[in-house]
């Protein structure tokens, strides 16, 4: 049965400038908490997501999530989590009971280490949170057909092979996968409209790819099925961040 609570959080279409805010997950990859500090201040008042990635993580560890939470934010741990499945439950329950509003795992640890996750993160209850959503990194935004089958040896397509880790995670009771924002509709296909889609890949018209190599306009992945979009470039390495995601809002509210 599907579990509504575990829905999306507050997404109700981008018809105000605000609705449009909160599809976006600002990715804060910075060394350091006062390099972060400075886009924070960049972006006071704009109610979207911010995620917390390794390198913030790794440099900051909690105190920052707690941070975030204080100043009202909902906070993506985006630490990829791939490991034994009782590595992965201790490490859900830690970032847990921090408040984290979502983290991760990759779908390729298997269906056992995604099910652990999901125990693991029921231990927000116990310090007084809500579970965050737990979702399953498919195959990464950086990754092309080529990578995948020479590389990582999985043959066939990129859609197929995120479509199918999509229902493993579907299967292990996840909330929802990374995916780039071209897999996001076959994903809500595949695994229902509740399914949450969590798209990186993300790259407005005119702006640098870099090592992504699946991309979408903001545009065309809020109209193709993703829930929320994760930017980090394309706003964080701008001479000016708030105009960048002025410019996204703009472009988005005229959908
Ligand atoms: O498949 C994935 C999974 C995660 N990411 C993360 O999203 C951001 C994207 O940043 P950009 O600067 O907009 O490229 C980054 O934190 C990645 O770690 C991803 O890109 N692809």
């Amino acid at each position: 049965m599907t579990d509504t609570s575990r829905t999306p959080r507050g997404l109700a279409g981008a018809g105000t400038e605000n609705d449009a805010a909160s599809r976006i997950m600002v990715a804060l990859d910075y060394g350091s908490a006062s390099e972060a500090e400075a886009l924070l201040s960049a972006l006071k008042g704009i109610p979207c997501y911010m995620k917390v990635g390794m390198q913030l993580y790794f440099a900051e560890g909690p105190s920052f999530v707690e941070r975030l939470k204080r100043d009202g934010y909902r906070v993506f741990v985006d630490l990829k989590m791939h490991d034994i499945p009782n590595t992965v439950k201790g490490g859900a329950r830690s970032l847990a009971v921090v408040g984290a509003d979502m983290i991760n795992v990759h779908a390729a640890g298997g269906k056992k280490m995604m099910e652990a996750a999901l125990e693991g993160a029921a231990s927000a209850n116990s310090a007084g949170h809500e579970r965050p959503l737990v979702i399953a990194v498919t195959q990464l935004t950086s990754t092309d057909a080529v990578t995948m089958n020479e590389e990582i040896g999985i043959p066939g397509s990129v859609e197929d092979a995120v479509i199918r880790y999509a229902r493993l995670a579907k299967e292990a009771g996840l909330d929802g996968v990374v995916s780039s924002p071209w897999e996001a509709a076959k994903v809500k296909e595949a695994c229902g409209a509740s399914f949450v889609t969590v798209t990186p890949g993300i790259r407005p018209a005119g702006t640098s790819v870099d090592d992504q190599a699946r991309i979408m306009t903001p545009a065309q992945a809020l109209g193709g099925g993703s829930d929320y979009m994760v930017i980090g470039r394309p706003i964080t390495a701008q001479p000016d961040p708030r105009a960048a995601m002025a410019q996204i809002l703009k472009e988005l509210n005229h959908l």
